[in-house]
């Protein structure tokens, strides 16, 4: 299968085939993120994230992944610190995956895969009022990204992965109520890399900040094998596609520093 072999680009989803003509896109996402190339930033301060299960609203498969959209019309789950200076709210959070365990992240460490990124999306609303206006700005966005390892499996995630089923197919959605995604955040959160990127679906603009966790969470191979079991494709398309290899590639550096938390 594709997975012992090299991985063919061409399988990739057409949603991710490169390139994606960006004008002057010079602060696009993901990245390789080189460790002895990060430097130490003593100013950046914890993050501090505050989310409230009770604005959790629904699941739904976009097409690309899976969404858990969270209620921000007003300050209830909010992130701040860090690198950011303002204060941002939760919109969502989702996932990007491989077919199989050997690659699936979006971002890599030294050219390191893994099997799963799970990307916590949260718009500046210090400065904006809706996040269709954050997602022009420079200072719009803030995605945290964290990678998944396959371990033990994940209590918290469970609840997630029991709702999958219910949205197998493009534009389904279930209500899903009383999820806290710090659950999914690693023991550690203090430990990041930041650096000034993009969007990595489209509409891919350059307006976010991204926080990328140094430690990982794990999953266990069987919840992420649910993950395979949505598709692409809605109910009435007679070609079923299983969603998988939901990233988009790594993209040139042009220049950026990337910062990290830690020494
Ligand atoms: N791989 S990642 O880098 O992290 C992400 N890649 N894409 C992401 N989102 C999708 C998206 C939608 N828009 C957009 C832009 C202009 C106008 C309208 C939408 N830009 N990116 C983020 C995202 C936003 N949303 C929902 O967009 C609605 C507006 O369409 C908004 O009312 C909801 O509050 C919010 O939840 N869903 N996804 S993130
Ligand atoms: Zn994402």
């Amino acid at each position: 299968t594709a997975c012992s072999s090299k991985f063919v680009l061409s399988q990739v989803h057409p949603m991710w085939q490169e390139p994606l003509a960006i004008p002057g896109g010079d602060r696009q996402s993901p990245i390789d993120i080189v460790e002895r190339k990060s430097v130490f930033d003593s100013k950046l301060k914890p993050l501090v994230t505050n989310y409230d299960p009770k604005t959790c609203q629904q699941i739904w498969n976009n097409g690309y992944s899976f969404l858990v959209e969270y209620d921000d019309t007003t300050d209830k789950s909010t992130l701040k610190g860090g690198p950011l200076q303002d204060q941002f709210r939760l919109c969502q959070f989702h996932f990007h995956w491989g077919e199989c365990n050997s690659w699936g992240s979006e971002h890599t460490v030294d050219r390191r895969l893994f099997p799963a990124e799970l990307h916590l999306v949260h718009w500046n609303a210090d400065k904006y009022n809706l996040f269709e206006e954050a997602v022009v700005e420079d200072n719009g966005l803030a995605v945290i990204g964290v990678f998944l390892k396959i371990g033990k499996r994940h209590e918290g995630l469970q609840k997630l992965v029991d709702a999958l089923p219910v949205i197998r197919h493009k534009d389904s959605v279930v209500e899903f109520t009383k999820f806290d995604p710090a659950c999914l955040l690693p023991p550690n959160i203090d430990d990041y890399w930041t650096y000034h990127g993009s969007l990595t679906t489209p509409p891919l603009t350059e307006a976010v900040t991204w926080i990328v966790m140094k430690q990982h969470i794990e999953v266990s191979h069987d919840q992420l094998a649910v993950f395979r079991s949505l598709l692409f494709t809605a109910a009435e398309e007679e070609v079923q596609k299983s969603m998988v290899n939901n990233f988009r590639g790594t993209q040139p550096l042009r220049g950026r520093t990337v910062r990290s938390s830690f020494t």
